[in-house]
């Protein structure tokens, strides 16, 4: 994007539908599967594999994020951040973006140039393009994203696989992200790694498509809380899931702001959502390197923590907080 751009002070309604897309989709295509970029009617994307997964994630002003939280930059990646944690959660890589933006008619040309930056940042984390989208006028910002991905032979690994006796393991953050908005809450704005994790998640993208090499019987990417999702799998899969805390490390960082804020950092690592670990099944001796064990897969239904129901709310339930 020229920099230039960055200093014009025109409001989105000034500039006009076009205008803004041209702005936004300014990155070029670039990518080896976009076939054709934005512009016509609809893209072109390749599909190696013959088969394409597909998946949309909505974010919602005050509702995911917040403008005196975060900057319109971390915004934009992490609305690309949370899509493509889906894609890798079916064990696939990522081919390409589409992104619908509504927004209100005197917003700033310096949010959407901040947005569109954003999630042009994450999308070439892992080389892909945004390849369209939709603009409309909203009295409220919402981004909603649509990833699609390409499964390079395998199966997918799906939320029903999942068979007692297997291990259930997790790659990626648990907690900061919750711990980072607790933080935020509170009104700090400080610098701390938690408060950075919130802003914009780190999925382990790369760890998806190598559980499934690995044989992965159940994935799935940790949006809610750890308990809620693995909820998820238990429920598709017909097993029961028991988290063990012996098992599980709750890092210093965690303990340190859970200590300066008088919370429990064991609510954030067992239900706070949006750090988009990835937790999958895997058979006895499967666990692939650079995931950590923390339970294991049984007959029945549910999950339990170490054996016990957990009292209190499992993960983030829109409509529920
Ligand atoms: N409005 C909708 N129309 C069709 N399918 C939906 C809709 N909302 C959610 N789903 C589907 O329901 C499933 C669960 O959604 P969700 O909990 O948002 O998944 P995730 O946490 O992985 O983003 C997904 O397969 C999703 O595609
Ligand atoms: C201002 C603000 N309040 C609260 C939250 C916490 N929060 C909002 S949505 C959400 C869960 C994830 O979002 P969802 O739309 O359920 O994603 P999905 O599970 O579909 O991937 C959480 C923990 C936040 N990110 N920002
Ligand atoms: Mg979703
Ligand atoms: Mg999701
Ligand atoms: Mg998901």
């Amino acid at each position: 994007m020229d920099p230039e751009q960055g200093q014009d002070e025109r409001t989105v309604s000034e500039l006009g539908e076009f205008g803004l897309i041209r702005r936004v989709t300014e990155g070029g295509s670039r990518a080896r599967s976009t076939l054709l970029g934005p512009g016509d009617d609809a893209a072109v994307l390749s599909a190696p594999d013959n088969r394409v997964v597909a998946t949309t994630d909505v974010l919602v002003q005050d509702v995911h994020f917040r403008l005196d939280w975060s900057s319109p930059h971390q915004v934009g990646r992490k609305a690309v951040a949370v899509n493509l944690s889906d894609i890798a959660a079916m064990g696939a890589v990522p081919t390409g973006l589409l992104v619908g933006l509504g927004c209100a008619p005197d917003a700033s040309t310096e949010l959407v140039d901040g947005l569109a930056a954003g999630m042009w940042a994450e999308a070439e984390t892992v080389g892909i393009d945004l390849v369209g989208g939709d603009m409309a006028t909203s009295p409220t910002l919402t981004i909603s994203v649509t990833a699609l991905g390409d499964l390079q032979g395998r199966p997918p690994v799906t939320r029903s696989g999942a068979c007692p006796g297997d291990i259930v393991a997790c790659a990626g953050r648990l907690g900061w992200s919750a711990a980072g908005l607790a933080v935020l809450a509170r009104g700090f704005r400080s610098p701390l790694a938690v408060v950075g994790a919130h802003r914009v998640p780190e999925p382990p993208y790369a760890a998806g498509p190598e559980a499934a090499e690995a044989g992965a019987t159940a994935m799935i990417d940790v949006s809610d809380g750890l308990l809620a999702d693995l909820g998820h799998i238990a429920e598709a899969s017909g097993v029961s899931v028991d988290v063990r805390t012996d098992w599980v490390e709750v890092p210093q960082r965690l303990s340190e702001v859970a200590s300066a804020l008088g919370a429990n950092p064991w609510q954030w690592v067992l239900t706070g959502g949006e750090d988009q670990a990835l937790v999958a099944t895997f058979p006895e001796g499967g666990v692939p390197a650079g995931w950590s064990v923390v339970g294991r897969v049984g007959e029945g239904a549910g999950v339990t923590v170490d054996g016990a129901e957990y009292e209190q709310q499992s993960g983030w339930q829109h409509w529920r907080q």
